[in-house]
Formats: C-alpha cells, sequence, structure tokens
C-alpha cells in the first residue's frame, strides 16, 4: 500500500508534480483543495472569507484526515496544511513525506502570475508579494523540513522539465 504527501509552498508544484507523476505512474491523484472544494461545492477563497483563516484550517485538517485514510494515493496538500495542528505529525504516521523544496525567488516568478486564486496572496504587490513569501517561507521551513524527503522542485517549467521530475520523484519515493 502506497500513501504519499507532497508538501511544499505555495507555487513549489505540488498540484503540477502530482498530476503529472499520478497520468505517469497510475497512482490515484487527490489535490487537497480541489477535494475540499468539491466537498464544499464551494472555492477555497470562498471558503476563507467565510470562515476566516482558523475555520478553514480545521475544515483543511478534517478533510486531510479523510483523504488520509485512502489506500494508494498521492495526496498534494495545501501550502499550510503541514504547519497547523498535528498535521506534519500525521501525515509522517499515515504515509510517506515529500519536501517540494523551491527558493523565494522561484516561487516568486510563478506565483505573481497564478496569486489571484490564493486567498493569502491575492492583491499583494510585487514588493509585498516577496516580502509574504520570504517571512512565510521562514515560519514554515520548521514543519516542512520534518519531511522524510525534501526533493528541488525549481525545475517545473516545461513538459519536459515536469516528465524528468517524475522520474527524479519515482526514483525516491519507489
Ligand atoms: N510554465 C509555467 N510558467 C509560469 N508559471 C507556472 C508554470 N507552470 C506552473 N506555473 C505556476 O506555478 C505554480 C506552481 O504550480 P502548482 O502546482 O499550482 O503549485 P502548488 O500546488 O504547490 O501551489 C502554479 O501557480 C502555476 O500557475
Ligand atoms: O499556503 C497556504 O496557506 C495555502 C495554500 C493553498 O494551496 P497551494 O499551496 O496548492 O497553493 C491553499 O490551500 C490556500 O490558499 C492556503
Ligand atoms: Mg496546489
Amino acid at each position: 500500500m502506497k500513501r504519499v504527501f507532497l508538501i511544499g509552498y505555495m507555487g513549489s508544484g505540488k498540484t503540477t508534480l502530482g498530476k503529472a507523476y499520478s497520468a505517469a505512474t497510475g497512482l490515484q491523484f487527490v489535490d487537497l483543495d480541489w477535494y475540499i472544494e468539491e466537498r464544499m461545492r464551494k472555492p477555497i477563497s470562498d471558503l476563507f472569507a467565510e470562515r476566516g483563516e482558523e475555520g478553514f484550517r480545521l475544515l483543511e485538517q478534517r478533510m486531510l484526515h479523510e483523504a488520509g485514510e485512502f489506500e494508494n494515493v498521492l495526496i498534494a496538500c495545501g501550502g499550510g496544511t503541514p504547519c497547523f495542528f498535528d498535521n506534519m505529525d500525521y501525515m509522517n504516521h499515515t504515509g510517506e513525506t515529500v519536501f517540494l523544496d523551491v527558493c523565494p525567488e522561484v516561487l516568486f516568478r510563478r506565483l505573481k502570475i497564478a496569486k489571484a486564486k490564493r486567498p493569502l496572496l491575492a492583491n499583494k504587490t510585487d514588493e509585498e508579494l516577496m516580502q509574504v513569501i520570504t517571512s512565510a517561507l521562514e515560519k514554515r521551513l520548521p514543519y516542512y523540513t520534518k519531511a522524510k524527503w525534501r526533493f528541488n522542485a525549481e525545475e517545473l517549467e516545461s513538459y519536459e522539465q515536469i516528465d524528468k521530475a517524475v522520474d527524479r520523484l519515482k526514483k525516491l519515493i519507489n
């Protein structure tokens, strides 16, 4: 039985790599954000707005425990998932954890074009965005580094790079 959790900051490529890995190997893919949106029939940004971050984190923990019971699955978490409650310990006990490591400059480049759907980043100027990324990474690194594996995910920009990353991930967790 295989159960893998991808963790890392927003824009580190959890969804992108998780989807590609699943397509290449047949391992079932669950994106935790999508799972929550489907179960609640609402976008993450609405759930954040209605419940506040605290309410969202409670919901996220509940959904993590639900999806965490699935067998033969790769779960792409949200960027904050490992950093609340005992979520990181829970994941380490129930499966293999992989931290997608990406430097702030690359995260900035990716998130600059993809921040609108992320409630913690929407409406930030470039300067604020870089500031949010660096300070959040500093706070979150102690959680992320509890993962069993650390995986460099800085090159996910083309299909070729994604294929290579999938191969590297296969070698790491098989
Ligand atoms: N070729 C690309 N060029 C620029 N940005 C990209 C490219 N591919 C992906 N991204 C962006 O980088 C981010 C990383 O992907 P994603 O898998 O959504 O990360 P995560 O799930 O870890 O937040 C996404 O927001 C995506 O829009
Ligand atoms: O880092 C975070 O706190 C969050 C990351 C998002 O997921 P991605 O990392 O997939 O963008 C999503 O769960 C929510 O917007 C909060
Ligand atoms: Mg994602």
